[in-house]
């Protein structure tokens, strides 16, 4: 198996390297040259395994042989130990036909420790075998950051930074990061937003001079190949569990860079029988104004009640743009140079994979409160400010009722307590028992300038030799 960049004009990598970075060096995003694909027999011969054999099954294809099936397989069971349900992605049923998928079992309380238990462990054998050193810079609204620092924590190899908006995350979220030891762990508040973070550290992987000579920059947030490969899995097992591959499922994902409803879409792509993918966005809803109108536009970022999807620009969206365009590498390239700058349309054949593959809705904080409300209202089940735009989108989008809904629950609602207290839960949800004592341990984080070199100042000071 090997990567290529959205953009053409970087070396193809395998596995092994693809994991060892972030961007390709002509700053496009490495996705597989060819996707496995898997005829309806094949799939159903899955359907009763356990999530992390069949995360095997989904997952070795991509490995290329870069890592033997027996060490493969070890790292897959080592990754999912910590996961507090045994069905390790839970589904809960809402309504007739209308389904959650819990993807906060994990240790950091959201889905992100699906990919991020597993990249840490990845790393930590590739790093071993080679002898090498890293370090990791990653860009966080809230909760790719505590599951990055939870899966590298115990890496000697590692050295990690993770840039979060000061004041900007919730106090649990930040806790989560802030409050883990480690020699090799440094958090960075900067005083911007998320966007700022981000483009941070897209910069850093084309200038790498602030490192020293034997280090690199390996990337956590989901422009890292391996974060998508890990998140296919779910919908393979979401899926079976209403009755594919004899039966079609359609699957609504809060979405913010857009990685983890990428990952559904390649999931369709291998053959798994998914009717409608819908992208459910806060008010940061340019994802939404664009595959509602084909006007991708961006506005001042928003702070909502759904902080992790405060995003404007979503890194992922170029991987699924390059197979709308063919695979034109330059003709991305150019695009993505313009939507940096302008207001921009793309062809009428492009748009229209892009509408026959995506449904989408925005919604604004007080639909979020509203729908947390009414379910909670209805079923007792309560939602996570992100899980509850992903149920109301698919309300809103959803094409008939025979097909069944999968919201993907992408976290616990003990992270956002404003949100649900908003809506009339009475107290703040409690934390998961082995975080109890999140609250009296002692923080340690650098608040910083929204200033690239200050950031990497900061870098340098603290590798460790
Ligand atoms: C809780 C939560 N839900 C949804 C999302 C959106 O996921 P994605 O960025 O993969 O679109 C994020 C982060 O981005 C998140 O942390
Ligand atoms: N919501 C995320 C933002 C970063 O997204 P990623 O999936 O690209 O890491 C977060 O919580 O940090």
């Amino acid at each position: 198996m090997k990567y290529i960049s959205t953009r053409g004009k970087a070396p193809a990598l395998n596995f092994e390297d693809v994991l060892l970075t972030g961007l390709a060096p002509d700053g496009g995003l490495y996705v597989p040259e060819s996707l496995p694909k898997y005829s309806k027999e094949q799939i159903a011969s899955w359907s009763s395994l356990s999530y992390t054999d069949l995360a095997f099954q989904i997952i070795q294809p991509f490995i290329g042989g870069c890592i033997p099936d027996d060490d493969l397989k070890a790292i897959i069971d080592d990754t999912y130990v910590d996961f507090r349900h045994p069905a390790i992605a839970p589904l809960v049923q809402l309504d007739r036909n209308e389904w959650v998928l819990e993807l906060f079992q994990g240790p950091t309380l959201a889905f992100k420790d699906f990919a991020l238990q597993m990249l840490g462990r990845l790393l930590d054998y590739v790093l071993e075998r080679r002898h090498q050193k890293v370090v990791i810079m990653g860009a966080t609204s809230g909760d790719t950051g505590s599951a990055a620092i939870q899966g590298c924590k115990r890496c000697s190899n590692i050295d990690i930074f993770i840039l979060h908006p000061y004041k900007r995350v919730s106090e649990v979220q930040r806790r989560q990061m802030t409050t883990v030891v480690g020699d090799n762990i440094h958090n960075i508040a900067v005083k911007g937003h998320f966007d700022h973070c981000q483009a941070m550290v897209k910069a850093s992987f084309a200038d790498q001079s602030f490192l020293p000579e034997d280090r690199q920059l390996v990337a956590v947030n989901s422009i890292n190949w391996a974060r998508i490969m890990a998140q296919i899995v779910y919908y393979f097992y979401a899926a079976y569990a209403v009755g594919a591959p004899d039966r079609s499922v359609s699957f609504s994902v809060p979405t913010g860079n857009f990685g983890d409803i990428y990952a559904g879409y390649l999931a369709k792509c291998m053959g798994l029988p998914i009717e409608q993918l819908v992208v459910a966005t806060n008010q940061n809803d340019i994802l939404h104004r664009f595959i509602s109108g084909n006007t991708f536009e961006k506005h001042e970022l928003q702070h909502t009640l759904s902080p992790s999807m405060d995003i404007v620009v979503s890194s992922n969206f170029e991987r699924m743009l390059f197979d709308c365009y063919d695979r034109d590498g330059a003709a991305i390239a150019d695009l993505m140079k313009r939507m940096d700058t302008e207001t921009v349309s793309i062809p009428s054949t492009a748009f229209a994979k892009v509408r026959e593959l995506f449904d989408s809705h925005g919604v604004d904080d007080e639909a979020t409160v509203e729908t947390i409300a009414s379910v909670y209202d209805a079923s007792e089940y309560l939602l996570d400010p992100h899980s509850a735009i992903g149920v109301k989108a698919a309300r809103e989008c959803r094409r008939d009722t025979a097909t069944p809904m999968i919201t993907l629950a992408t976290a616990h609602p003990a992270k956002f307590p404003e949100a649900v207290m908003k809506a009339g839960y009475p107290s703040a949800p409690a934390l998961p028992h082995h975080m109890s004592d999140l609250f009296e341990l002692d923080e340690r984080y650098e608040v910083v300038e929204n200033k690239l070199g200050d950031v990497h100042a900061f870098i340098a000071a603290n590798i460790r030799a």
